[in-house]
């Protein structure tokens, strides 16, 4: 089935503008990290459980499905990278890490990681915005609801942030990924300390009242097979489940605006070492400053100006080791060791 209806969702900004030692390996091997409970929670998604889906012809014509792959490939020889993550991340001057939002649909998911994108760029870090909405447009193209295909549309997902990530990109992802077990196979792609899950945390009323694009309407009229929160389930995080849980109402009852949350996350990751350059030990950026960034007007800020200085320096340096940074506060933060 394909996908039933989407709204593309431009860009935020323009082109132009922790981790530890973990053995980083595929789907079907990484997990093995995890505990045991949870490793089986992972097992029941596998690169074999693939959908059922009918390939559609660029003509518009339907087509028959190719076979879809029922094993994995056989001799598959991998290589080690030419160049390290690590240096990369030396020469993008940032910590790559994948932020994962959850949520119905909208509870707010895109709103935030644009606000985020915007924010990131005028700090001078470089982002990489992966939404369920787009995705479907073009990787994810033929993939629909049922949950044997948003297994693989997660899956696919996954891989493309993990590949992201291990580029030096920092990763902005807003997907629903309704089950657990969906989300626990994601964060086992990962390295621990690489993937922070958000919970958008809006109640499924609120997002009914929303109803951006009448999807809940048509949903709720029966018109929309297998819709999340309405004929198909979400499974909220439990508890420890999500490193960042976004209240949609403040304790006095207001509702939060995008920029609120994308503060609540900044904090995070400010005091989770996220924001400290590799090789500092602490950020150079206080909080103060980081929060009081505009995300609506893409400049060429102080900040940018500071680590093109950086950069540059670092290719005319002839010991990299020699490069300095100086913090512009000397608070102990903690700082993710790279
Ligand atoms: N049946 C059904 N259920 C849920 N959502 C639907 C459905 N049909 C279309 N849409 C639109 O697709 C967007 C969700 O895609 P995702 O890739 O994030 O979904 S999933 O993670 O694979 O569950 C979702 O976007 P967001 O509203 O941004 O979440 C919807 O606009
Ligand atoms: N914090 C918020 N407060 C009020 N409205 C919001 C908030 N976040 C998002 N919205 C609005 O709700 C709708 C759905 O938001 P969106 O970010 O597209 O959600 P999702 O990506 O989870 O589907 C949009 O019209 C958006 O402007």
């Amino acid at each position: 089935m394909a996908p039933f209806a989407l709204a593309r969702h431009t860009g935020a900004i323009g082109k132009s503008l922790p981790a530890n030692s973990t053995k980083r390996g595929s789907w079907g091997s990484s997990y093995r990290a995890l505990p045991r409970q949870l490793r089986s929670a992972c097992s029941q998604l596998s690169p074999l459980d693939l959908p059922s889906t009918n390939y559609v012809a660029d003509m518009g014509q339907p087509c028959k499905a190719p076979p879809l792959q029922v094993q994995a490939a056989q001799n598959i020889f991998s290589h080690a990278p030419a160049v390290s993550r690590k240096r990369k991340e030396q020469i993008a001057r940032q910590i790559s890490f994948c932020l994962w939002c959850t949520g119905t649909s909208a509870s707010g998911k895109t709103a935030v990681v644009r606000e985020l994108e915007q924010i990131f760029a005028n700090l001078g870090f470089l982002t990489s915005n992966l939404d369920g909405d787009n995705l479907r447009k073009g990787l994810n193209s033929n993939l629909g609801f049922s949950m044997a295909d948003r297994n693989e549309n997660l899956r696919r997902t996954s891989c493309a942030a993990k590949l992201a990530v291990d580029s030096a990109v920092i990763v902005l992802a807003g997907l629903i990924s309704p089950l657990r077990e969906q989300r626990l196979a994601t964060r086992a792609m990962f390295a621990e300390g690489d993937f922070i899950l958000v919970h958008v945390d809006t109640p499924l009323q609120t997002c009914i009242d929303r109803d951006p694009n009448g999807l809940y309407k048509k949903a709720l009229a029966g018109e929309i097979p297998n819709f999340t929160g309405i004929n198909s389930p979400y499974e909220a995080p439990v508890d420890g489940e999500a490193q960042i849980v976004l209240k949609a109402y403040s304790d006095q009852g207001g509702l939060l605006t995008p920029r609120e949350h994308a503060k609540t996350i900044l904090e995070y990751l400010w005091h989770n070492g996220y924001l400290t350059r590799p090789g500092c030990s602490s950020p150079d950026i206080t909080l103060d400053e980081v929060v009081a960034v505009l995300p609506d007007k893409i400049v060429q800020s102080a900040y940018c100006a500071v680590n093109r200085e950086v950069l540059l320096s670092t290719f005319t340096s002839a010991d990299p080791k020699s490069r300095t940074c100086t913090p512009r506060s000397s608070a102990g933060h903690p700082t993710r060791e790279r």
